[in-house]
């Protein structure tokens, strides 16, 4: 009798475990992470390195349930595609764990809350642009271009632009020039690293009929498409340091090395277009280049860092500077 009752609770826990574990995989957590991570840049470079804690507690936290509503949306919506590729049939709504109309109840669930959260520990501006990320992704991403045309990431590609702008509307109440440099880095980057993964995958689109840019015109223009916007994203990063003079030294030595690395990528890619591994080595760069850009950012804003770049240049016969 005991082992019957102790078999049940076990049992009831793994469900619960694996529901939790569901409404988790509809928010895309790892695309969440990064998002986060450039919403935190764009404090970052807003607050001049001195970011105050519970805000930015309360700005990620923000961000993740707009994103996690988002991504639940799209995940929704694209239930019937998503169930014809390999890549995606695992996930919860396709396989069934997840019941449509749930899904949906979640998804309100987190705007509402997100919305809340931003609005009253944040400001009014911060929560509006949130929102209009998810409206954007659903609406004009998924519901309107993802199975129409064939610029749908780059148009739709706005949507994963807007959390660097939240981060940055959090910390000071509006957007300034630099926030709407963060955007356009963003908005450079995403068909480079939409386009790599694409190529890759490009017979599971084809499939399902989304007119992705290699199932259109094929791996040649594809590449090109690529270099074209890596060769305006490496320049334009640097436009940060100048003639913003919102980041330094430090950060344009990082975004100059990380660009180089890009650029490399695409160049192979360029040479060898029908070339699966080098598209697969780009679209992994891509994650680790943004990542490793933000963080560029953030460290050549610290105080501690602008004090040692400070000490460094005084000590250098640099007056000619
Ligand atoms: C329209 C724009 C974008 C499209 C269509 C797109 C598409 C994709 C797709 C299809 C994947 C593969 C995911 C999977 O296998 O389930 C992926 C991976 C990823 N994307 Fe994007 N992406 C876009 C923009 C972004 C943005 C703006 C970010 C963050 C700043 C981002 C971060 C990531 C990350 C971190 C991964 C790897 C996830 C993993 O480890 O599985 N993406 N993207
Ligand atoms: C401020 C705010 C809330 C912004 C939200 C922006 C957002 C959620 C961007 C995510 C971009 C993304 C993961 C696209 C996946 O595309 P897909 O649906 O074509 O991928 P799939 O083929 O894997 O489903």
């Amino acid at each position: 009798m005991q082992e019957v009752i102790q078999t049940n609770v076990s049992r009831h826990h793994d469900n619960v475990l694996q529901v939790v574990q569901s409404y988790y995989q509809l928010t895309k957590p790892r695309i969440i992470l990064l998002l986060l991570i450039t919403t935190a840049a764009g404090m970052w470079l807003a607050a001049k390195g001195e970011v105050d804690p519970l805000l930015l507690l309360v700005t990620l936290t923000g961000g993740a349930l707009a994103s996690g509503s988002a991504n639940t949306i799209n995940c929704l919506y694209d239930r019937d595609i998503d169930y014809i590729m390999e890549r995606t049939r695992w996930r919860p709504l396709p396989s069934g764990r997840v019941k449509p109309v749930d899904a949906l109840i979640f998804a309100i669930a987190l705007a509402i809350a997100s919305f809340t959260l931003l609005t009253v520990f944040a400001n009014l501006l911060t929560a509006l642009l949130a929102l209009s990320g998810i409206v954007f992704y659903v609406l004009i991403y998924t519901h309107w271009l993802k199975r129409h045309s064939v610029q749908n990431i780059v148009i739709g590609g706005a949507a994963g632009a807007i959390p660097p702008l939240v981060g940055w509307a959090a910390v000071t109440g509006d957007l300034s020039w630099s926030a709407w440099l963060l955007f356009a880095i963003i908005f450079l980057w995403t068909p480079p690293h939409f386009w790599a993964l694409a190529m890759m995958i490009r017979d599971e689109y084809k499939e399902v009929g989304v007119p992705m840019l290699p199932v259109i015109e094929g791996d040649e223009i594809t590449a090109q498409q690529i270099w074209i916007y890596s060769l305006i994203l490496v320049p334009s990063t640097l436009l940060l340091v100048y003639p913003l003079h919102t980041s330094g030294f430090v950060y344009a030595a990082i975004a100059l090395i990380l660009g180089g690395i890009f650029l490399q990528k695409a160049w192979q890619l360029l040479q060898s277009p029908s070339e699966r591994n080098t598209a697969r080595s780009l679209f992994k760069y891509s994650i680790l280049y943004l990542m490793l850009l933000c963080a560029g950012m953030v460290v050549d804003s610290l105080p501690v860092t602008q004090n040692m770049v400070m000490a460094v240049s005084e000590s250098l016969p640099l007056g000619f500077l």
